[in-house]
Order: C-alpha cells, then structure tokens, then sequence
C-alpha cells in the first residue's frame, strides 16, 4: 500500500498556516459577495487562503491534481480522476466568517485513484485540528477518536446544515425534513454553520449523525476519512454508497441510525459538482 504520510504531513503545515490567516482575517474588515445565491457568501480571504494552499502543494506536489471551492466557483472543471487529487475548502463556514461567529475551519481532503486517503479539518478560532489517514485511525489533537455507539434514534443528536438554496419548495422540504427528525423524536437537531465541523462531532461522538443536501466534495472529503477512521459511516442519502460529487451525505456513528435516516428523508436536487456546480439546474 502506498505511504502517503508525506503528503499528510504537508496537508497539516498548511492547515494550520491557513487556518491562522483565517483567524488573523477574522479580526479585519472583510469584502463580502455572493456565489450561486445571495445566501453563498465569498470574500477575499476565501480566494488568497485557497491560493495560498493550492500554490504551497503545487510546487510540492507538481504532478497532483487540485478541486478548490473558489477554483471551481471561478469555472475550474471539478473533476476526480486517478491522479492523487488534493481537495479543499479554503474557509468552511464563510457566512460565520463574515459574522465573526466561530466555527469556521480549513478543510483539505486527499484522494487517489477516487479513494478517500487522508482529511485534514482546522478549527480556526481555538486551534483544534482533526485528522484521520486511511487504516490508522482519526485523531483530533493527537487524541484517538471514537463515534458514539448509540443506535437508538430517540436517543440522539442530530447535525444538519441549511444549503445556499432558499426558496420556498427547498425550504418546505428542509423544514420537512427537520421536523420528521424532531418527531422521531430525537434529542434534538443542531445547525452550526459549518458543515466540516459539524462532520467532526460526528466522529468525535458529540453527535450521533449528520445528513444534508447541498454541502459539495470539498465539505464532505476530509471528513468523511474522519468518520470513517472513527469508526462511524459516511454514505449516500439513498442508503448506497457514497458519492462524492453528489453534493448529499448521511453520516452516523451506527450503521442503524443512518439508515433510520435514510429512511425518513425528502430529496432536494442540488445537482453535482462534477456536472452542475451551482446546483441550479
Ligand atoms: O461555503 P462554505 O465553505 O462556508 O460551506 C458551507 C456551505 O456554503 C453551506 O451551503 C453548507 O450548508 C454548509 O454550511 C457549508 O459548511
Ligand atoms: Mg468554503
Ligand atoms: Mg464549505
């Protein structure tokens, strides 16, 4: 089996580099604009961190390939292949960003082949750093992590996020969504802002599940080695496989919860990354 503990490494230093710059933004004034709806926020911070990652492991790693979340937004083909595909999100959680609200990550996810290797997720605002490599486990701050074991739904915590998508059949299948989780019921459900971190608690056993529509690769690829290397699964919200591209995931720490899940949720159509970036088709 190939070693790609090299590349882990690099994927760490420039986690934290970036992560740093982010937080440093933080405090600024920030130029804010809009992507694919108004609620799709980017500004500048977003662009020179993913610049900053992107040219740091090119000039390392010149034979890699890169998907970037500004790359793609500026017309960037996201496209998987076999070559050892770095992809990122520069800032994860660019609405918190814009409020100074705190949960706001650097994501990198590594790839080879179209398997997930590696996933490195910074915590910019207290420095908490989450990583996981295929086969050796997840750590967050060098301490091993384990998703919670609970298989019974009435006794969870459920993680969703809300997608740039904000018209009224979205949202009538969002809130329908929500409520079929608070009538199970569950404990509860919780919206954070951040689709990486919340993909975190998953594998730390702060929350028992994750699902949505409308996160794209870059939210979902680091930390879906994450979960895994936790011992938890990460799968389509068909109740297959995962599918990277398909800009949907179910996360949980027991394979019965997320069927559960599965089971109760409406689709909403957000395209995908490889094919309708905007998801407004
Ligand atoms: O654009 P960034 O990188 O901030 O990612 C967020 C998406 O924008 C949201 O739609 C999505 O719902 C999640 O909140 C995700 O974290
Ligand atoms: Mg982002
Ligand atoms: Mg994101």
């Amino acid at each position: 089996m190939e070693d790609w503990s090299e590349c882990l490494d690099v994927a760490v230093q420039i986690a934290r580099r970036a992560g740093q710059v982010v937080a440093c933004a933080a405090q600024q004034e920030k130029r804010v604009s809009s992507k694919s709806t108004p609620t799709d926020l980017v500004t500048e911070t977003d662009h020179q961190v993913e610049e900053l990652i992107i040219s740091t492991l090119r000039h390392r790693f010149p034979s890699h390939r890169f998907i970037g979340e500004e790359s793609s937004a500026a017309g960037v083909k996201c496209e998987l292949t076999d070559s050892p595909t770095w992809i990122i999100d520069p800032i994860d959680g660019t609405c918190n960003f814009v409020h100074s609200f705190p949960m706001v990550a650097v994501s990198i996810g590594f790839a080879v082949r179209k398997e997930l290797e590696f996933g490195v997720i910074y915590h910019c605002s207290d420095g908490t750093l989450y990583t996981a490599r295929r086969g050796h486990g997840a750590f967050c701050n060098g301490a091993r992590l384990h998703v919670s074991r609970e298989r019974d739904v009435s006794k969870a915590l459920i993680l969703t996020e809300i997608g740039a998508k904000r018209d009224p059949a979205t949202l009538d299948i969002f809130l329908g969504n929500m409520r079929k989780m608070l009538s199970a019921p569950t404990h509860g459900v919780r919206i954070i802002g951040s689709s990486t971190l919340a993909l975190c608690h998953i594998a730390s056993g702060a929350a028992e599940a994750y699902y949505q529509y409308g996160l794209h690769c870059w939210d979902i690829a680091a930390a879906a080695v994450i979960i895994r290397e936790a011992g938890g699964c990460v799968i389509d919200t068909s109740g297959g496989a995962l599918d990277l591209m398909s800009r949907r995931v179910v996360a949980a720490g027991t394979r019965e919860i997320a069927d559960y899940i599965v089971k109760q949720l409406q689709p909403i159509n957000y395209g995908r990354d490889d094919s309708d970036p905007d998801g407004l088709a």
